[in-house]
């Protein structure tokens, strides 16, 4: 990979792969070659060490077993934590925003530690989540559109803000959605988010670029956007 390229770490994706987040990687990844940059999806694997040199860390949903392996594995492998103190961007999405928080515990009543870059909490909640999910979001301006499947409910704390507000769905669990500490961002969208929600992907792609990009117009991720914001109403 050459210095120019923006690689993008995708962790784990044989463990957190279950919600095909790893469509994350591939939209970044694209918006990114649109605009004319080179760009490369890194996978990093559990027989790997994570790389702290990665312009961007992704981290999917999984369920509860393979999200204990994944945290253990992150825990033990210092790259993911070095790059976030380095204000390299994180985007994990629900067992990748639990394992991002303090700790979080699972069905099974045991509790398992986080890396601590997102100052939350999770606790398994009275009913699973399975459902679409809306939020108004508090660093955007377009509302935030995906479907959630957790059992987790978090609580954040005072070093992290919420990353929007539920209009219809669980999310956190208390009318918040995911959370947001400097530029590590955790959310309960899956979808991929980043297909759904190009105004957060390309948040993502300006912190890592330092620059705001141009607008990039596709239609078929509007039509998907409208169609999922549509579905919401007619229910
Ligand atoms: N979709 C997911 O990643 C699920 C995460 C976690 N196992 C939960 O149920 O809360």
């Amino acid at each position: 990979m050459s210095d120019s390229t923006v690689g993008i770490g995708l962790l784990l994706p044989e463990v957190l792969g279950t919600y095909g987040d790893s469509g994350n990687a591939q939209v970044l990844c694209k918006r990114l070659q649109w605009r004319g940059y080179d760009a490369e999806v890194v996978p990093v694997s559990l027989d790997s060490s994570v790389p702290s040199t990665l312009d961007l860390y992704l981290l999917g949903g999984g369920e509860d077993m393979a999200q204990v392996l994944a945290a253990d594995f992150l825990r033990n492998s210092p790259g993911l934590r070095s790059a976030a103190n380095a204000g390299r961007p994180v985007f994990g999405v629900c067992a990748g925003l639990q394992i991002l928080g303090n700790r979080f515990r699972g069905v099974d009543g045991v509790e398992h530690a986080g890396l601590g870059l997102l100052d939350l909490v999770t606790e398994p909640a009275q009913q699973r989540a399975v459902a679409e999910l809306i939020a108004e979001p508090n660093l955007l301006e377009t509302p935030l559109t995906g479907f959630e499947n957790h059992q987790g409910a978090s609580v954040l704390g005072p070093g992290s803000t919420p990353l929007g507000r539920v209009v219809r769905g669980t999310g956190n669990g208390d009318g918040t959605e995911g959370a947001v500490t400097d530029h590590v961002i955790g959310t309960y969208l899956h979808g991929p988010a980043l297909a759904r929600n190009p105004e957060l992907a390309d948040l993502l792609l300006s912190w890592v670029m330092g620059h705001a990009l141009k607008p990039l117009e596709l239609a078929e991720v509007d039509t998907l956007r409208s169609e999922r914001l549509a579905a919401r109403r007619a229910r």
